[in-house]
C-alpha cells in the first residue's frame, strides 16, 4: 500500500519505517525542515535502539522517503497516518491545534479517495471533528479511521514490529478487510471497533498502567514505614494472574512524553461530561509527590543541602531514550539547585536535551558516572540505565566525600549492596540501610 504519515515523532517516524519495512510504500512528511533534513541525510531526530539501521534499509531498498511536501506526499498515497503531536494545554486538556491543521492541510491537498487514519492520542471526538475539517476543505469522498498507537520509547521498533495489540477504530465496515490485512504483517491480535471506543482505549490503557505505578509507589511508602520489602511485595502480588507482574516497579514516579500529558487529558474529557474522575486526579497527585521522596531522603541523610554536592545518575525519563519531556529529573534538578546544592549530572545520552531545557551554573556536566561521584555527599539514581547497574559500587566509596546512594529505581540487589560499604536509600525497601548500620556500628 502507498501510506503518507504526517508528523514524523516517535510514532510517526517509527510506524512509518515499521510499514515500509513491511513492504509498503511510505513517504514519512514533516513541516520541520531541518527534522526531513537530518532523515534524508538518515540521522535520526530520536535516539531509538536499531532505528537507523531500520530507516537505512528501509530507504535503500525504495520503500522509505522523507519529505516536506504533504501535498504530493497526500495526492501520492491511498493511506494517510497523521501522528502529530497532542501536548497539553495549560487547563490539561489535549492541544489539537496541529491535528487541526494536518486535518486541513489533507483536505487542501486530497485529489482522490482516500482513508484518513489517526494515530495521534487524540481525545474522543475528535476523529469526527478530523472528518468535518477536511470535508471543509474537499469534495472528494474519504473515510476517517482510529488507529491508537502503544509503542514505548526505548523499545519502539520492537514494540511496532510485535505489538501485543492492534486496536482498529471504523465506522466504515467496508473498510475492515483491508485495514486488517494491512496489519496483519505485524499481529493477529487485532481488535476492531468502532471509532469513539478506540478512542477511549488508548486514553483508558495510559490511565490504568499509570494507576499501577501510583498505586505501587504508595504500598512503597508504606512498606518503608512497616518494615516491609514493595520489590518482594510487587512479585508476590504479580503472580496473580489477575494482577500481571509488569508496571510494579516502584521509584521516583512515572514521567516522559504520555502518561503525565494523557492522565491530565483524561481527567479533563471526564470533566468536559460533569464526570470528576477521582481516582486519576489521585494518580496525578501521587506522582507529583513520588518525585519529591528523593529530596526527602536526601535531607534526612545529610540534614540540609545548601552548598552540598550531589552526584546525579539519569535524567531522561527513562532507559534507551534521550527523551527528557515530563521526566522526574526536571523537577528534581531545579528543586535541589534551588536548595542551594551543587549538581554533578552525567546522562549516557540525555545531556544534550536536558542541557537545552534546563542549565545553571550550579551544575557540572560529567562524562561518565563515576565522575559525576567524586567528592560527592550523596549520589541519587534517577535513571535505569543499565550501564549504572553494572557499576562497581564498592569503587564509589573511595571517591566519594560522603558514601551515600539514593536509588530511586531499586536496581540493586541487596547482594550488591552488602559489603559496599554504603549509605544505601532505596524506594520501599528498608533492609539494606539496616546492612550499612550494622556494618558502621562494627
Ligand atoms: N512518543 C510516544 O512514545 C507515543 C506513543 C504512542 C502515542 N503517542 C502519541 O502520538 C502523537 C505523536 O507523538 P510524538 O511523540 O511522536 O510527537 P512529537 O511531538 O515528537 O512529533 C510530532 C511531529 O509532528 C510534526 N508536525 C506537527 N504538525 C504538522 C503538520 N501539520 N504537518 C507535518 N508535520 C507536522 C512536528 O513538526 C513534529 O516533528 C501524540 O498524540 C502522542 O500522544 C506518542
Ligand atoms: O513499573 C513501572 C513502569 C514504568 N515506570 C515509569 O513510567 C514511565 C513510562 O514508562 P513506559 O510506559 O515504559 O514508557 P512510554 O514510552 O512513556 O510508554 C507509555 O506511553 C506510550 C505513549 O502513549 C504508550 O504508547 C505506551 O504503551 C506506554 O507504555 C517511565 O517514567 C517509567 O520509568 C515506573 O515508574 N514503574
Amino acid at each position: 500500500m502507498d501510506i503518507a504519515v504526517i508528523g514524523t515523532g516517535y510514532v510517526g517516524l517509527v510506524s512509518g519505517i515499521c510499514f515500509a519495512e513491511m513492504g509498503n510504500h511510505v513517504i514519512c512528511v514533516d513541516q520541520d525542515i531541518n527534522k526531513i533534513a537530518a532523515l534524508q541525510n538518515l540521522v535520526s531526530p530520536i535516539y531509538e535502539p536499531g532505528i537507523e539501521t531500520f530507516m537505512e534499509r528501509n530507504v535503500q531498498a525504495g520503500r522509505l522517503e522523507f519529505s516536506s511536501n504533504l501535498i504530493q506526499a497526500v495526492r501520492h498515497s491511498e493511506l494517510i497516518i497523521i501522528a502529530v503531536g497532542t501536548p497539553s494545554l495549560p487547563s490539561g486538556e489535549a492541544d489539537l491545534q496541529y491535528i487541526e491543521q494536518a486535518a486541513a492541510e489533507i483536505g487542501r491537498a486530497m485529489s482522490g479517495r482516500k482513508i484518513v487514519a489517526t494515530k495521534s492520542t487524540v481525545p474522543v471526538g475528535t476523529n469526527e471533528k478530523i472528518r468535518r475539517i477536511i470535508a471543509q476543505h474537499t469534495e472528494v469522498p474519504f473515510d476517517i479511521v482510529s488507529i491508537p498507537e502503544f509503542l514505548r520509547e526505548g523499545s519502539a521498533i520492537q514494540d511496532t514490529l510485535h505489538p501485543d495489540r492492534i486496536v482498529i477504530g471504523l465506522d466504515n465496515r467496508e473498510l475492515e478487510a483491508a485495514m486488517v490485512e494491512l496489519h496483519s504483517s505485524f499481529t493477529d491480535q487485532i481488535f476492531v471497533t468502532d471509532i469513539r471506543s478506540a478512542e477511549m482505549i488508548k486514553y483508558a490503557s495510559n490511565a490504568f498502567l499509570a494507576t499501577k505505578i501510583s498505586f505501587i509507589n504508595e504500598i512503597s511508602n508504606i512498606c518503608e514505614k512497616v518494615g516491609a520489602d514493595v520489590t518482594e511485595v510487587a512479585q508476590g502480588m504479580g503472580k496473580d494472574p489477575r494482577i500481571g507482574p509488569s508496571f510494579l516497579n516502584a521509584g521516583i514516579g512515572y514521567g516522559g512524553s504520555c502518561f503525565p500529558k494523557d492522565t491530565k487529558a483524561l481527567i479533563q474529557i471526564a470533566g468536559n461530561v460533569n464526570y470528576e474522575f477521582q481516582l486519576l486526579k489521585s494518580v496525578v497527585e501521587v506522582n507529583k509527590a513520588q518525585r519529591y521522596k528523593v529530596i526527602e531522603k536526601l535531607k534526612e541523610s545529610l540534614g540540609q543541602l545548601h552548598d552540598t554536592v550531589i552526584g546525579i545518575w539519569g535524567l531522561s525519563f527513562k532507559p534507551n531514550t534521550d527523551d527528557i519531556r515530563e521526566a522526574p529529573s526536571l523537577e528534581i534538578v531545579e528543586a535541589l539547585i534551588n536548595m542551594g546544592a551543587k549538581l554533578k549530572l552525567y546522562d549516557p545520552v540525555a545531556m544534550g536535551k536536558f542541557r537545552e531545557r534546563y542549565d545553571h551554573p550550579s551544575i557540572q556536566w560529567c562524562g561518565n558516572a563515576l565522575e559525576a561521584s567524586i567528592n560527592a555527599d550523596a549520589v541519587c539514581l534517577l535513571t535505569d540505565w543499565q550501564e549504572f547497574k553494572e557499576i562497581s559500587l564498592s569503587q564509589l566509596i573511595y571517591q566519594m566525600a560522603q558514601p551515600i546512594l539514593i536509588d530511586g529505581r531499586n536496581v540493586y540487589a541487596k547482594e550488591q549492596i552488602e559489603g559496599a560499604g554504603l549509605h544505601y536509600y532505596s524506594v520501599g525497601r528498608p533492609e539494606p540501610i539496616a546492612a550499612f548500620r550494622s556494618q558502621v556500628s562494627v
